[in-house]
Protein backbone atom coordinates (compact mmCIF):
# COMPACT_ATOMS: atom_id res chain seq x y z
CA UNK A 1 0.00 0.00 0.00
CA UNK A 2 1.67 3.24 -0.48
CA UNK A 3 -0.39 6.40 0.56
CA UNK A 4 -1.32 7.35 4.17
CA UNK A 5 -2.96 10.97 4.48
CA UNK A 6 -3.68 12.58 7.61
CA UNK A 7 -6.23 15.33 7.31
CA UNK A 8 -5.77 18.01 10.27
CA UNK A 9 -9.62 18.93 10.46
CA UNK A 10 -9.80 21.15 13.13
CA UNK A 11 -7.07 23.22 11.08
CA UNK A 12 -8.55 23.29 7.97
CA UNK A 13 -7.48 26.68 7.51
CA UNK A 14 -3.64 25.73 7.89
CA UNK A 15 -1.66 25.91 4.89
CA UNK A 16 1.85 24.57 6.52
CA UNK A 17 2.12 24.07 10.00
CA UNK A 18 5.48 22.90 11.77
CA UNK A 19 6.06 21.82 15.34
CA UNK A 20 9.54 21.86 17.27
CA UNK A 21 10.83 21.39 13.30
CA UNK A 22 14.67 20.97 13.17
CA UNK A 23 16.58 19.80 9.88
CA UNK A 24 20.24 18.92 10.64
CA UNK A 25 23.18 18.28 8.10
CA UNK A 26 25.80 16.18 9.89
CA UNK A 27 26.65 18.26 13.13
CA UNK A 28 24.73 21.65 11.76
CA UNK A 29 21.55 22.49 12.08
CA UNK A 30 20.07 24.22 9.28
CA UNK A 31 16.37 25.70 11.05
CA UNK A 32 16.30 24.53 15.29
CA UNK A 33 13.09 24.00 17.14
CA UNK A 34 10.37 25.91 14.22
CA UNK A 35 7.11 26.77 15.26
CA UNK A 36 5.42 28.47 12.43
CA UNK A 37 1.63 28.22 11.01
CA UNK A 38 0.36 29.84 7.65
CA UNK A 39 -3.19 30.28 6.85
CA UNK A 40 -5.41 30.35 3.69
CA UNK A 41 -5.79 34.42 3.70
CA UNK A 42 -1.91 34.95 5.35
CA UNK A 43 1.19 36.49 3.24
CA UNK A 44 4.06 35.98 5.06
CA UNK A 45 7.62 37.53 3.90
CA UNK A 46 10.56 34.99 5.47
CA UNK A 47 13.46 37.78 6.28
CA UNK A 48 16.96 37.05 7.31
CA UNK A 49 20.80 36.97 6.59
CA UNK A 50 22.27 34.83 4.22
CA UNK A 51 22.75 31.24 5.55
CA UNK A 52 20.20 31.75 8.22
CA UNK A 53 17.92 28.98 6.68
CA UNK A 54 15.47 30.81 4.66
CA UNK A 55 15.76 28.47 1.60
CA UNK A 56 15.37 25.47 4.25
CA UNK A 57 12.26 26.93 6.00
CA UNK A 58 11.08 27.35 2.60
CA UNK A 59 11.80 23.80 1.11
CA UNK A 60 9.81 22.40 3.87
CA UNK A 61 7.08 24.68 3.25
CA UNK A 62 7.14 22.82 -0.32
CA UNK A 63 7.59 19.24 0.74
CA UNK A 64 10.82 19.23 -0.68
CA UNK A 65 12.37 18.37 2.40
CA UNK A 66 11.44 15.95 5.09
CA UNK A 67 12.10 17.56 8.92
CA UNK A 68 14.91 15.62 10.91
CA UNK A 69 13.06 16.70 14.36
CA UNK A 70 9.42 17.34 14.36
CA UNK A 71 6.22 17.38 12.38
CA UNK A 72 5.47 19.66 9.21
CA UNK A 73 1.98 19.44 7.72
CA UNK A 74 1.77 21.10 4.31
CA UNK A 75 -1.90 21.51 3.16
CA UNK A 76 -2.84 19.40 5.23
CA UNK A 77 -1.10 16.23 4.39
CA UNK A 78 2.07 15.06 7.34
CA UNK A 79 4.90 14.99 5.74
CA UNK A 80 6.53 11.50 6.03
CA UNK A 81 3.05 10.08 5.98
CA UNK A 82 1.83 11.41 2.36
CA UNK A 83 2.92 11.28 -1.27
CA UNK A 84 5.04 14.38 -1.91
CA UNK A 85 4.20 14.05 -5.74
CA UNK A 86 0.57 14.42 -5.19
CA UNK A 87 1.59 17.48 -2.87
CA UNK A 88 3.73 19.05 -4.69
CA UNK A 89 1.43 20.09 -7.77
CA UNK A 90 -0.73 21.94 -5.05
CA UNK A 91 2.23 24.21 -4.31
CA UNK A 92 3.81 27.08 -7.03
CA UNK A 93 7.33 27.22 -6.37
CA UNK A 94 9.54 30.16 -7.85
CA UNK A 95 13.09 29.45 -6.84
CA UNK A 96 16.52 29.91 -8.69
CA UNK A 97 17.32 26.23 -8.42
CA UNK A 98 14.06 25.99 -10.68
CA UNK A 99 15.25 28.84 -12.94
CA UNK A 100 18.46 26.62 -13.37
CA UNK A 101 16.43 23.81 -14.52
CA UNK A 102 14.69 25.51 -17.21
CA UNK A 103 16.45 24.81 -20.60
CA UNK A 104 17.33 28.04 -21.99
CA UNK A 105 16.02 27.16 -25.71
CA UNK A 106 12.54 27.02 -23.91
CA UNK A 107 10.03 29.08 -25.42
CA UNK A 108 8.55 31.25 -22.33
CA UNK A 109 5.19 30.39 -22.87
CA UNK A 110 5.76 26.47 -23.21
CA UNK A 111 7.95 27.11 -19.63
CA UNK A 112 4.38 28.90 -18.56
CA UNK A 113 1.93 26.06 -19.71
CA UNK A 114 4.01 23.18 -19.17
CA UNK A 115 3.64 23.04 -15.22
CA UNK A 116 0.30 22.47 -15.69
CA UNK A 117 1.64 18.76 -17.07
CA UNK A 118 4.37 18.94 -13.88
CA UNK A 119 7.28 19.16 -16.21
CA UNK A 120 9.65 21.96 -17.22
CA UNK A 121 9.25 23.19 -21.01
CA UNK A 122 8.05 21.52 -23.94
CA UNK A 123 6.34 18.38 -23.59
CA UNK A 124 3.49 18.39 -25.98
CA UNK A 125 3.51 19.17 -29.51
CA UNK A 126 0.12 20.54 -29.04
CA UNK A 127 -1.07 21.91 -25.52
CA UNK A 128 -5.11 22.24 -24.15
CA UNK A 129 -6.55 25.42 -25.60
CA UNK A 130 -7.66 26.18 -22.27
CA UNK A 131 -4.12 25.87 -20.24
CA UNK A 132 -2.42 27.99 -23.88
CA UNK A 133 -5.34 30.68 -22.73
CA UNK A 134 -4.49 30.36 -19.13
CA UNK A 135 -0.99 30.93 -19.86
CA UNK A 136 -1.54 33.99 -21.99
CA UNK A 137 -3.63 35.38 -19.08
CA UNK A 138 -1.15 35.05 -16.19
CA UNK A 139 2.05 36.56 -19.31
CA UNK A 140 -0.29 39.32 -19.47
CA UNK A 141 -0.87 39.74 -15.40
CA UNK A 142 3.00 39.96 -15.21
CA UNK A 143 3.10 42.37 -18.15
CA UNK A 144 5.33 40.13 -19.68
CA UNK A 145 2.24 38.87 -23.22
CA UNK A 146 5.04 40.03 -25.73
CA UNK A 147 7.86 38.01 -25.03
CA UNK A 148 5.29 34.79 -24.91
CA UNK A 149 7.25 33.49 -28.16
CA UNK A 150 10.49 34.22 -26.74
CA UNK A 151 13.29 31.54 -25.58
CA UNK A 152 14.02 31.87 -21.86
CA UNK A 153 17.79 31.57 -22.21
CA UNK A 154 17.34 35.46 -24.18
CA UNK A 155 15.40 36.91 -21.24
CA UNK A 156 16.88 39.41 -18.82
CA UNK A 157 16.83 38.36 -14.75
CA UNK A 158 13.45 40.31 -14.02
CA UNK A 159 11.61 38.72 -17.16
CA UNK A 160 13.02 35.20 -15.62
CA UNK A 161 11.51 35.88 -12.43
CA UNK A 162 8.27 37.21 -14.08
CA UNK A 163 7.84 34.24 -16.09
CA UNK A 164 8.63 31.81 -13.27
CA UNK A 165 6.09 33.43 -11.27
CA UNK A 166 3.55 32.71 -14.06
CA UNK A 167 4.77 29.20 -14.51
CA UNK A 168 4.13 29.25 -10.47
CA UNK A 169 0.79 30.49 -10.65
CA UNK A 170 -0.25 28.43 -13.92
CA UNK A 171 -1.43 25.46 -11.73
CA UNK A 172 -3.81 27.34 -9.43
CA UNK A 173 -2.26 26.33 -6.90
CA UNK A 174 -3.15 26.52 -2.98
CA UNK A 175 0.35 28.07 -1.82
CA UNK A 176 2.69 30.15 -3.70
CA UNK A 177 6.19 30.05 -2.43
CA UNK A 178 8.48 32.75 -3.76
CA UNK A 179 12.78 32.17 -3.18
CA UNK A 180 14.04 35.67 -3.58
CA UNK A 181 11.84 37.19 -6.42
CA UNK A 182 13.47 40.36 -6.45
CA UNK A 183 17.38 38.83 -6.47
CA UNK A 184 19.14 40.74 -9.64
CA UNK A 185 16.65 42.83 -10.66
CA UNK A 186 17.33 47.20 -11.15
CA UNK A 187 15.27 49.31 -9.11
CA UNK A 188 12.51 49.34 -11.91
CA UNK A 189 12.73 45.80 -11.95
CA UNK A 190 11.52 45.85 -8.16
CA UNK A 191 9.61 48.34 -8.12
CA UNK A 192 7.41 46.45 -10.65
CA UNK A 193 7.47 42.92 -8.74
CA UNK A 194 6.84 44.35 -5.88
CA UNK A 195 3.78 46.33 -7.19
CA UNK A 196 2.65 43.41 -9.09
CA UNK A 197 3.24 41.08 -5.81
CA UNK A 198 1.45 43.48 -3.83
CA UNK A 199 -1.86 43.09 -6.44
CA UNK A 200 -1.74 39.68 -6.01
CA UNK A 201 -1.14 39.51 -2.33
CA UNK A 202 -4.62 41.85 -1.88
CA UNK A 203 -7.05 39.79 -4.22
CA UNK A 204 -9.01 37.63 -1.85
CA UNK A 205 -9.00 35.02 -4.46
CA UNK A 206 -5.25 34.70 -4.00
CA UNK A 207 -3.53 31.64 -2.52
CA UNK A 208 -1.24 31.97 0.62
CA UNK A 209 2.34 33.29 0.02
CA UNK A 210 5.11 33.20 1.11
CA UNK A 211 7.98 35.13 -0.18
CA UNK A 212 12.35 34.77 1.09
CA UNK A 213 14.12 37.96 0.84
CA UNK A 214 16.76 39.77 2.26
CA UNK A 215 15.44 43.06 2.42
CA UNK A 216 12.27 44.93 4.03
CA UNK A 217 12.52 47.18 0.39
CA UNK A 218 11.11 43.94 -0.72
CA UNK A 219 8.30 43.41 1.14
CA UNK A 220 4.81 44.21 -1.29
CA UNK A 221 1.75 46.10 0.62
CA UNK A 222 -0.66 43.43 1.62
CA UNK A 223 1.37 41.05 2.78
CA UNK A 224 0.54 40.81 6.33
CA UNK A 225 2.87 38.33 8.71
CA UNK A 226 7.05 38.26 8.58
CA UNK A 227 9.11 35.74 9.88
CA UNK A 228 12.82 36.60 11.14
CA UNK A 229 15.44 34.12 11.27
CA UNK A 230 19.26 33.96 12.04
CA UNK A 231 21.31 31.12 12.44
CA UNK A 232 18.22 28.70 12.16
CA UNK A 233 16.34 30.32 14.38
CA UNK A 234 13.52 32.43 14.59
CA UNK A 235 14.10 35.92 16.46
CA UNK A 236 10.57 37.30 15.75
CA UNK A 237 7.36 36.27 13.80
CA UNK A 238 3.75 37.64 13.63
CA UNK A 239 2.12 40.41 12.29
CA UNK A 240 4.36 42.60 9.80
CA UNK A 241 3.36 45.97 11.61
CA UNK A 242 4.42 44.10 15.07
CA UNK A 243 7.76 42.24 13.94
CA UNK A 244 9.62 44.62 11.13
CA UNK A 245 11.24 46.86 14.10
CA UNK A 246 14.29 48.16 14.20
CA UNK A 247 15.11 46.18 17.01
CA UNK A 248 14.24 43.09 15.91
CA UNK A 249 16.13 43.63 12.45
CA UNK A 250 18.93 44.84 14.44
CA UNK A 251 18.99 40.87 16.23
CA UNK A 252 18.22 39.48 13.10
CA UNK A 253 21.34 41.00 10.63
CA UNK A 254 23.82 41.97 13.64
CA UNK A 255 23.58 45.48 13.13
CA UNK A 256 22.29 48.11 14.47
CA UNK A 257 19.73 48.83 12.27
CA UNK A 258 17.35 52.09 11.48
CA UNK A 259 13.70 51.42 9.90
CA UNK A 260 11.76 54.19 8.08
CA UNK A 261 8.02 53.48 7.15
CA UNK A 262 6.94 55.10 4.56
CA UNK A 263 2.86 54.03 4.05
CA UNK A 264 3.29 50.15 3.60
CA UNK A 265 6.96 50.14 2.70
CA UNK A 266 9.95 49.67 4.90
CA UNK A 267 13.11 51.12 4.53
CA UNK A 268 16.16 49.97 6.56
CA UNK A 269 20.09 51.43 7.10
CA UNK A 270 22.61 51.06 9.31
CA UNK A 271 22.08 53.84 12.25
CA UNK A 272 25.51 56.14 11.54
CA UNK A 273 28.34 55.26 13.46
CA UNK A 274 27.14 52.00 14.36
CA UNK A 275 29.53 48.83 14.21
CA UNK A 276 28.16 45.47 13.39
CA UNK A 277 27.34 42.98 16.65
CA UNK A 278 28.85 39.57 17.15
CA UNK A 279 25.70 37.21 16.88
N1 LIG B 1 23.62 19.89 2.94
C1 LIG B 1 24.12 20.79 3.78
N2 LIG B 1 25.12 20.46 4.67
C2 LIG B 1 25.61 21.37 5.55
N3 LIG B 1 25.16 22.64 5.61
C3 LIG B 1 24.18 23.02 4.76
C4 LIG B 1 23.60 22.13 3.82
N4 LIG B 1 22.67 22.79 3.12
C5 LIG B 1 22.64 24.05 3.61
N5 LIG B 1 23.56 24.18 4.58
C6 LIG B 1 23.83 25.39 5.38
O1 LIG B 1 22.65 25.69 6.09
C7 LIG B 1 22.53 27.09 6.25
C8 LIG B 1 21.14 27.54 5.81
O2 LIG B 1 21.04 27.44 4.42
P1 LIG B 1 19.83 28.11 3.61
O3 LIG B 1 20.08 27.93 2.15
O4 LIG B 1 18.55 27.61 4.14
O5 LIG B 1 20.01 29.64 4.04
P2 LIG B 1 19.38 30.96 3.41
O6 LIG B 1 18.90 31.78 4.57
O7 LIG B 1 18.38 30.63 2.35
O8 LIG B 1 20.67 31.64 2.80
P3 LIG B 1 20.85 32.66 1.56
O9 LIG B 1 20.16 33.92 1.97
O10 LIG B 1 22.34 32.84 1.48
O11 LIG B 1 20.26 32.02 0.34
C9 LIG B 1 23.65 27.72 5.46
O12 LIG B 1 24.69 28.08 6.36
C10 LIG B 1 24.12 26.62 4.54
O13 LIG B 1 25.52 26.70 4.26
Amino acid sequence: MGRVTEQISEDSDLVVRMAGVTVRRGRTSLVRGIDWSVELDERWVVLGPNGAGKTTLLRLAGAELHPTTGTVHVLGEKLGRTDVFELRPRIGLCSAALAARVPPEEKVSDVVVSAGYGVIGRWREQYDSMDIGRAEELLAALGIKHLADRLFGTLSEGERKRTLIARALMTDPEMLLLDEPAAGLDLGGREDLVARLSEFALDPDAPAMVLVTHHVEEIPPGFTHALLLREGGVVAQGLISDVITAENLSATFGQDLELDRFGDRFFARRRTGAVATEG
